[in-house]
């Protein structure tokens, strides 16, 4: 008779995004607990499971906080989809001696080039630029309002992981010059370093936001760091909305204190606030920098592993190691 392989149990909340494109990897591997699809509110589901559950699978944008994981007392393991894994309470997860993983680098590369893209697009209007077109202005206006070159932009990088790294080779060959702020400086780089955020925008033309969203970067870009960047700079967020102080930011903008702002992502997502959807000198996108079926591929992939490595005592490939 042949013998039926027990999968190990893995609840999710929310499918990760494209699941289905890869749910038979996971299907195979593990007993899916779908909290989604389930009749039952999330707490009763949640409890219903509570003595089995040691694994749960999560997204970015699915809070797990300390209520949360009371419900889940067995628990063992947090392991996120995302690169950032800000939404998990890893203080919590820590007293709990819960382990916490994220994406690794699954999608650094794809996110670095919604940055570059972003970067371009504020400098160059293509997408106001296209707006203009399709509105039929360029017959009756004439020509479109000029852009400001690439080459030669000064650009300083905010956090220099995996992603600012291939912010600043992208935007290296195009001739822009890369400075960054990072926890620390990573001296097998030639990148001039500045260990205050401040002096960073003060030196340069463009500031892109790569970093984790902690406590220590919760607001860092503040009126001073807005100011310090001045008239002329742009702005471009792909880390996460949190780590600008958004109001000072509209207010900013709208009062031609800095030129633009390229965004993926927002304090309160899916909110985005009103006065940016008005302005012309900001490209807007809705937290996708990290979508094309190639990412999410690999970062399944990762998941997998993770799990895996989980379920058979092994270490975990990529621990979610910010603060
Ligand atoms: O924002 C998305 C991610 O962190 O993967």
């Amino acid at each position: 008779m042949a013998q039926s392989v027990i999968r190990p149990q893995v609840l999710i909340i929310k499918p990760p995004p494209a699941f289905t494109h890869f749910e038979s990897d996971f299907t195979r591997k593990f007993d899916i607990l779908r909290a989604w699809e389930s009749p039952l509110p999330l707490d009763r589901f949640l409890t219903t499971h509570a003595q089995s559950v040691q694994a749960l699978v999560c997204r970015a944008l699915t809070p797990v906080n300390a209520e949360l994981l009371q419900l889940l007392p067995a628990l063992k393991l947090v392991a996120s989809v995302s690169t950032g894994a800000n939404h998990v309470d890893k203080a919590e997860c820590r007293r709990r001696g819960i382990a916490v993983t994220n994406g690794g680098n699954a999608s650094s590369e794809d996110v670095a080039d919604i940055a570059v893209g972003l970067f371009i697009d504020v400098h160059r209007k293509i997408s106001a630029a296209d707006s203009y077109v399709r509105r039929g202005l360029w017959s009756s206006q004439g020509d479109y309002p000029l852009g400001s070159k690439i080459g030669g932009k000064r650009v300083g990088i905010v956090g220099l992981g995996r992603i600012g790294y291939n912010v600043a080779k992208r935007l290296e060959a195009f001739g822009c010059k890369i400075s960054y702020n990072s926890k620390s400086e990573r001296p097998s780089l030639s990148y001039p370093f500045y260990s205050d955020v401040c002096e960073l925008a003060a030196n340069n033309d463009a500031l892109i936001i790569c970093c984790a969203l902690t406590d220590q970067t919760r607001h860092m870009i503040n009126r001073e760091v807005l100011s310090a960047l001045g008239r002329e700079g742009v702005i471009v967020n792909i880390a996460r909305g949190a780590i600008i102080d958004e109001k000072e930011l509209v207010k900013c903008l709208a009062n031609r204190e800095i030129r633009g702002a390229g965004l993926d992502v927002f304090e309160n997502e899916p909110h985005v606030p009103k006065e940016l959807v008005e302005m012309d000198n900001v490209v807007l996108s809705p937290h996708k920098a990290v979508y094309t079926l190639e990412s999410l591929k690999k970062g399944s992939e990762v998941l997998i592993a993770n799990l895996e490595a989980f379920f058979s005592n092994k270490p975990l490939v990529t621990p979610a190691t910010d603060a």
